[in-house]
């Protein structure tokens, strides 16, 4: 991979960024549709527990905490199963950091697969639809949600503004710590994504989980589909590097089929499970390492 070292350099990465933001995305959404989707502000009066979660989040999301959770993890060591064994599992778990629903996860993945499928999409990107929160079977490992689910966010630098509520960043231990809190922190810019350790939650677990099966860009999608900071409000574009303004095309793609289809019916499960059974064979054996 090559990594953008030089400034002028850099401020193309940027400027290729910036230009991809202004295309729209979605333009079969009304504005009025859009912004009915994650309203935190709405959310930090009518649903207090969003807030609680961010809170916990962002104060316990430390450099220590991720390096730990990472060196765990990726280990791959903890049980066998197939995927949609893990897609039932999330049957049981509701997430709490979600102001946009309250069904259940195995829902929620049918729903985004199934918005993908309709608009024609190839058979890996249904496929990293259906399959792109099953990260959270990390709470079933025992983890508790602040460290499963939300948005995620580069930690030992700066935090952005564009993070929801910002403001709980104020009880994070690593503010104290200076070389964690300037603008650029333990990297360098442009040194991409790959270096970065994103705060740790059920991106960075899946991401690893399905390393050996699946195409890059799908596996991109899945590993920062929930820096919703970057995607989507264009902050931290200096930690990119050109491949990943490039890959980031994807998330935003894909985005539209996670976020907008949690609005639509409650997919029935058993009709479709012969349809997905046979998508999931195409790419994983029956049982993988988690
Ligand atoms: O609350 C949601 C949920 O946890 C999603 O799985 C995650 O990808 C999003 O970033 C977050 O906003
Ligand atoms: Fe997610
Ligand atoms: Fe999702």
């Amino acid at each position: 991979m090559r990594i953008v070292n030089n400034l002028s350099e850099a401020a193309k990465v940027s400027e290729a960024w910036e230009e991809f933001l202004k295309t729209k995305y979605g333009a079969n959404k009304s504005s009025k549709q859009t912004a009915a989707f994650r309203d935190y502000e709405v959310a930090m009066e009518e649903q207090p527990t969003v807030a609680k979660f961010y809170k916990e989040n962002h104060e316990k999301q430390t450099l220590q905490h991720v390096l730990e959770k990472k060196a765990n993890y990726t280990k791959l060591d903890k049980t066998r199963m197939g995927i949609w064994e893990a897609m039932e599992k999330l049957n049981e778990l509701v997430d709490e950091s979600d102001p946009d629903t309250s069904l259940s996860q195995i829902a929620h993945l049918l729903q985004s697969a199934e918005a993908a499928r309709r608009d024609g999409q190839p058979r890996w990107m249904i496929l990293t639809c259906l399959i792109h929160d099953l990260g959270k079977y990390l709470f079933f490992l025992g983890e508790p949600q602040w460290t499963v689910v939300g948005d995620t966010f580069p930690v030992g630098c700066q935090y952005s503004d564009e993070i929801v509520y910002p403001n709980y960043f104020a009880g994070n231990p690593d503010i104290h710590n200076i070389k964690l809190t300037t603008k650029y922190g333990i990297y360098s810019p442009n040194c991409g994504l790959d270096n970065v350790h994103m705060s740790f939650g059920h991106d960075e677990y899946l991401y690893h989980v399905c390393k050996p099966y699946l195409p890059t860009q799908a596996l991109f999608i899945i590993r920062y589909h929930s820096f919703y900071s970057c995607h989507t409000n264009g902050a931290y574009d200096w930690l990119m590097n050109n491949e990943d303004v490039e890959h980031m095309k994807w998330v935003k793609t894909f985005n539209q089929y996670d976020l907008y289809s949690k609005a639509d019916e409650e997919p029935n499960v058993e009709e479709l499970k012969p349809f997905y059974q046979e998508l999931i064979a195409e790419y994983f054996p029956d049982a993988i390492a988690w």
